[in-house]
C-alpha cells in the first residue's frame, strides 16, 4: 500500500517494566519501515519515561492514552498535555470509548482534550464508534457522524488523527466487513472535508478493534483506512511487527 499510514498501540492498562525489551524491538522495526509509515505506541503512564529512553533515537512515536482538558491544576491522579509534551511525548489518545463509558466522557470533554493537545505541541488521536445496539439499529453512521461533529476542536487540523473504533470489535476478536469499514471511513471523511475543508482530506483516519496479523492487510487495504489503532496484538513484538509490515 503506498499511502501514508500510522500503525500505533494503545496498551491500555498493561505492561510492567519487563516489557520494556518489547518497546525496544518495535522501535527497531519503528526505523525499518519505510518513511510513509508512521509507528507509534501508548504505554500506561508509568512506563511513557522508561520507554521514552528505550526508544531514543528512533522513529518510534509515544503517546499517552489520555489527558487532562486543563494544562494543570488540582486534579488528582490526572495527567495534562503539556506534561506529556515535556516528557517527549508525540501524541496523546483522546476519547477511547472505554473512557467514555468508564469516566463518562462526552463529546464536549474529548474536544476539550484534543484542543489541549494540540495546544500542548501533541498529535491528538481522537476515538469514535458505535456500540453493538446502535449499528444493529442502523444508527451507526449518524452515532459516528455526531460524535465527530462534538469531538473535533477548532484547533489546527494538521494535528489531529482520527480512529474509528467500533465498540463491539473492541476486545472480541470480531470485525466489521470491509465494506463497513469502507462505508464509515468515507462518511467520516466527508464529514471532516465538510468541517476543514482541502486539509480535512489529510488527516488520518485509524481504523481500531481486533486487528491481527491475520486481518490487518485487507483493512490496510481499505481506501480511507490510513493505520491502526491496535490494543491487545500491540503488546507482543510478536504480533505487533507483522502488523507494521502489512501497512
Ligand atoms: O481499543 C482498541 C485500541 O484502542 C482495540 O483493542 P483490541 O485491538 O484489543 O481489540
Amino acid at each position: 500500500m503506498e499511502k501514508p499510514m500510522l500503525v500505533a498501540g494503545n496498551w491500555k492498562m498493561n505492561g510492567l517494566k519487563a516489557a520494556l525489551v518489547e518497546v525496544e524491538a518495535i522501535a527497531r522495526a519503528a526505523d525499518s519501515a519505510p518513511s510513509r509509515v508512521e509507528v507509534a505506541i501508548a504505554p500506561p503512564f508509568t512506563l511513557l519515561a522508561l520507554a521514552r529512553g528505550a526508544a531514543a533515537g528512533t522513529r518510534l512515536q509515544l503517546g499517552g492514552q489520555d489527558c487532562h482538558a486543563n494544562p494543570s491544576g488540582a486534579h488528582t491522579g490526572c495527567i495534562a498535555a503539556p506534561m506529556l509534551a515535556d516528557l517527549g511525548c508525540d501524541f496523546v489518545i483522546v476519547g477511547h470509548s472505554e473512557r467514555r463509558t468508564d469516566n463518562g466522557e462526552t463529546d464536549a470533554v474529548v474536544k476539550l482534550k484534543a484542543t489541549a493537545a494540540i495546544v500542548a505541541g501533541l498529535r491528538a488521536i481522537i476515538c469514535v464508534g458505535e456500540t453493538e445496539a446502535e449499528r444493529d439499529a442502523a444508527r451507526h453512521l449518524d452515532v459516528v457522524a455526531a460524535q465527530i461533529d462534538g469531538s473535533l476542536p477548532d484547533a489546527d487540523p494538521a494535528s489531529v488523527v482520527i480512529a474509528y473504533e467500533p465498540v463491539w470489535a473492541i476486545g472480541t476478536g470480531r470485525t466489521p466487513l470491509a465494506g463497513d469499514v469502507d462505508e464509515m471511513h468515507n462518511a467520516i471523511r466527508a464529514r471532516l472535508v465538510a468541517r476543514y475543508g482541502e486539509d480535512g482530506r489529510r488527516i488520518l483516519i485509524l481504523y481500531g478493534g481486533s486487528v491481527k496479523p491475520s486481518n490487518a492487510a485487507e483493512l490496510f487495504a481499505v481506501p480511507e483506512v490510513g493505520g491502526a489503532l491496535v490494543g491487545g496484538a500491540s503488546l507482543k513484538a510478536a504480533d505487533f511487527l507483522p502488523i507494521i509490515a502489512a501497512a
